[in-house]
């Protein structure tokens, strides 16, 4: 049994001219996986994730969660997940207990609030109004909350937006305890660090499609190189340059970013002195050098010419 099954899912929303935003996506997760759908704004994440929780339905596709169908299951598929939405409206007239009472009220089965609390560390605000809380404590009673049923299959979309590095610390603790028990985590995210943290396989979507998949080992070798050589020039690159960087051994990709110039290299040690040589015969002078691991942005980027993130450099 896996825990999440769709099938060439589409979601086309009405408008004019109409949004296609999910354009068939085939998706299987095995139970105890944590998987990531990781992409740009706008990509269809959110989409993909309200269809696998049963809050939209689908223009066309199908879906099977722990071996159960929406559309024929549902009664059963709620009491087994968990979902903590992109924005959670929590009552600001309830207490972090009392709200969790609530959602407690709502499973037939679960754990108690305390323990809820418990697990996200919120313990200590029990008798806090929610509107007193800092973004990461309500962010983790949000997920408290979609714990309190003591689900199989917990769905997070977006859980560290907008949070500071501490808090989504925390968050991660949080994700990685409820693991420890074998039980399965999908999550969203546009931080391809936090994918790359929690996630045994991750989805790239992009525009309403897989672009690509597999773990983030994977998806890294996928691009050819497991190193980021970047570097500047001091006078300007022209194309024949460019395309003789293409030739040097041991690289892959090559990119530009403004004036910058990335090299997705399998070996360092072999390109760099290959490099440096040609700058010394074009009369080149360097003037930034660095290299790096190479991320699941690179991975993005090689694949769209575009970053994950708008604010991204
Ligand atoms: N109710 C709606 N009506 C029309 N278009 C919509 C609706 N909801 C989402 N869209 C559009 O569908 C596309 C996918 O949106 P979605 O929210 O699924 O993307 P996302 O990857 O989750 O992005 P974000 O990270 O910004 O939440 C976008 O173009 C969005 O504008």
């Amino acid at each position: 049994m896996n825990a999440i099954t769709c099938r060439n899912l589409r979601k086309t929303y009405p408008a004019k001219p109409p949004v296609e935003a999910v354009r068939g996506i085939d998706l299987t997760v095995q139970v105890g996986e944590c998987f990531g759908l990781l992409g740009p704004n706008g990509a269809g994440k959110t989409t993909t994730m309200e269809i696998l929780e049963g809050l939209l339905d689908a223009t066309e596709g199908e879906v099977e969660i722990l071996g159960q169908l929406w559309g024929r299951d549902d009664d059963a598929i709620r009491q087994r997940i968990g979902i903590s939405l992109q924005e959670t409206r929590l009552s600001d007239k309830l207490t972090v207990r009392e709200t969790l009472q609530l959602f407690r009220s709502f499973y037939p089965r679960g754990i108690s609030p305390d323990e809820a609390m418990e697990r996200v560390s919120l313990t200590e605000k029990s008798r806090a109004l929610t509107d007193k809380l800092s973004g990461g404590q309500r962010q983790r009673l949000a997920i408290a909350c979609a714990l309190v049923g003591d689900p199989e299959l917990l769905f997070l979309d977006e859980p560290t937006t907008g949070l500071d590095p501490q808090s989504r610390r925390q968050l991660w603790e949080v994700i990685h305890e409820f693991r420890k028990t074998g039980r399965t985590v999908m999550l969203t995210t546009h931080y391809m660090d936090e994918a790359e943290r929690l996630c045994d396989r991750i989805a790239i979507v992009d525009a309403g499609q897989v672009i690509a998949l597999g773990t983030p080992r994977e998806l890294i070798a996928k691009i050819g190189g497991h190193q980021v050589l970047e570097f500047r020039v001091s006078s300007g690159t022209s194309p024949e340059f460019l395309a003789e960087l293409e030739q040097l051994p041991a690289v892959q990709h090559v990119r530009t970013a403004g004036e910058t110039i990335s090299l997705a290299v399998t070996e360092l040690h072999t390109t760099l002195p290959a490099l440096l040589e040609r700058l010394r015969q074009r009369n080149l002078e360097l003037v930034e050098l660095s290299s790096r691991t190479a991320s699941l942005e690179d991975v993005f980027v090689t694949l769209t010419g575009r970053h994950l993130r708008d604010d991204a450099p």
